[in-house]
């Protein structure tokens, strides 16, 4: 079974002072869930698309849905975790609960609030978690990328050309992910800013997958105002 996983279970909180997490708020008046949502489902290999909301918003998001979408069976809306790497869990436990587990079931892990994410990102998600079992979607590094460990003073500038920006879809190999992240140490677990880490931890391959510059994460108000630029400007074609 190939299954997408839209990660909604988050609050927002770099957005600033917004009355709803940031995954509702709207682009040409529909929620950004809503944009990253249609992207998936013109896509007919997911056999589900399941979708981890915060639990005080899992009616709303299912609200949305049913406007915006209509009554689609593939989608399943489950409650979150309190970080991003448990709400991917949770919606695994869901899958392993009401599908079972085979071995060559893939995820496609997905921010809910990275709605401009292409059909060939996808697809390429899709074919290098059957062949890899681990993905990750990248661009190259812009910027020369500095390292400090005290923010102070630089410990170190890595070389640009094996510098990449991580964003998502994210993808693996349910069986294999599922192992590797319940034998991470707690410490472990908190430094994980990405799934994909989860596999690297271990020594992993995670194969590259190329994402797009315009593939972005919707964090800050400015972000807000970038996105609504792309899609104004899509419209304007
Ligand atoms: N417990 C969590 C935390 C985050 N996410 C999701 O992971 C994605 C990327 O995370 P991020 O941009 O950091 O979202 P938030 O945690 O909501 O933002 P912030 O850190 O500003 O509070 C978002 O779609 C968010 O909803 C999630 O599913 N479950
Ligand atoms: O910004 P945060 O560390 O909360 O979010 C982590 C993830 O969203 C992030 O790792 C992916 O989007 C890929 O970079």
């Amino acid at each position: 079974m190939i299954y997408a996983e839209i990660l909604a279970g988050g609050k927002g909180t770099r957005m600033g002072n917004i009355n709803m997490p940031k995954q509702f708020l709207t682009l040409n008046n529909r929620p950004i869930i809503i944009h990253t949502i249609e992207k998936f489902l013109l896509n007919d290999r997911f056999d589900k698309i399941i979708i981890v909301s915060p639990r005080d918003w899992i009616n709303h998001t299912k609200d949305i849905i049913k406007k915006h979408i209509g009554g689609i069976d593939r989608i399943v809306v489950v409650e979150g975790g309190k970080d991003r790497n448990e709400s991917i869990m949770s919606g695994i436990k869901y899958i392993e609960k009401n599908f079972g587990l085979n071995d060559d079931d893939v995820i496609i892990t997905h921010d809910s609030v990275r709605p401009f994410l292409t059909h060939r990102i996808i697809e390429e998600n899709i074919d290098a978690a059957i062949e890899y079992g681990a993905v990750d979607t990248v661009i190259e590094a812009i910027d020369t990328i500095i390292q400090s460990e005290d923010g102070d003073v630089i410990s170190d500038i890595p070389v640009r050309d094996t510098m990449f920006q991580g964003q998502t879809p994210q993808s693996f190999n349910i069986k294999k992910l599922v192992n590797y992240y319940n034998s991470l140490t707690d410490d472990q677990k908190v430094v994980l800013t990405d799934a994909a880490k989860i596999c690297a931890l271990h020594g992993d391959k995670v194969k590259l997958v190329k994402g797009e510059v315009f593939n972005i994460k919707v964090t800050t108000p400015y972000d807000l105002k970038v996105a609504n630029a792309i899609i104004q400007e899509r419209i304007s074609r």
